[in-house]
């Protein structure tokens, strides 16, 4: 039996711990992008990330999600520092934990909206059950996309975006990472999918986690990281 994604998420405290990222310029010298002495994210809390266009918010979004790894320092889900586990470690725990709303979407552009919504339970089953299916369906009617079986392949920018969010929440992730989420969407449609993000993060109880330099969607954000504070391209 294919499992159903399960109604509670495991939720946790995201730390940040003297946190480094360092990469070359073009002439190969090391420069630090990201640093970050100490983080604390409380289970529940909505944090938005701001800060010029390359300062490093999706920098920061894929060194959470063990997309990258740090040049220094650790990333903590609760007491695990999940910086530090192996490859194939990070990937479990980036299916468990996480949902990723990518900045460039990452949909298949051969599936139609509710294949690419269910892609994270067609990861670990073969076939979708009737439920997911529904709860595929119904994440695209929320998110205003009211056919599901159109391809990817064929949606307008704003509506791959919408379904990258879609995706996202999918599996009722603990920590929900959204890479500029509303960057193709028209005023209405943002703030229509900033209360999609915002009203799941609560019901679920997840952590948000959001990139973005839409003001609109920053000041929705109790607490929020602005980037251009931190290390912005010190000789590392
Ligand atoms: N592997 C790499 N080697 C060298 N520089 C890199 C590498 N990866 C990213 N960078 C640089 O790091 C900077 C930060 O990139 P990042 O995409 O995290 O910024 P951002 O704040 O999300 O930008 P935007 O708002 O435009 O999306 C950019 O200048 C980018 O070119």
């Amino acid at each position: 039996m294919p499992a159903s994604p399960s109604p509670e998420p495991a939720s946790g405290r995201l730390t940040l711990e003297n946190l480094a990222l360092d990469h070359r310029d073009a002439d190969g010298r090391p420069f630090r992008l990201i640093d970050i002495p100490l983080l604390a994210i409380e289970p529940g809390s909505r944090f938005g990330v701001s800060g010029p266009s390359g300062c490093g918010k999706s920098s920061l979004l894929h060194l959470v999600a063990g997309l990258l790894r740090p040049s220094r320092g650790r990333i903590l889900w609760n007491d695990r520092a999940v910086s530090e586990l192996s490859e194939s470690g990070r990937d479990r725990w980036r299916r468990e934990t996480i949902g990723f709303v990518f900045q460039d979407f990452h949909l298949i552009p051969e599936l139609d909206i509710a294949a690419n919504i269910a892609l994270p339970a067609s990861f670990s089953a073969w076939r979708l059950s009737g439920t997911e299916k529904e709860r595929a369906a119904a994440l695209a009617h929320r998110m205003g996309l009211p056919d599901p079986r159109r391809r990817a392949a064929l949606l307008s920018r704003g509506e791959q975006q919408r379904v990258a969010i879609a995706r996202a929440l999918f599996s009722r992730p603990a920590l929900i990472l959204a890479d500029e989420p509303t960057a193709s969407l028209d005023a209405a449609h943002a703030a229509e999918v900033a209360d999609l993000l915002l009203e799941t993060a609560t019901e679920s109880g997840a952590t948000l986690l959001c990139a973005t330099h839409d003001p609109a969607l920053l000041a929705r954000f109790g607490q929020r990281l602005d980037l251009s504070r931190t290390a912005q391209r010190q000789a590392a």
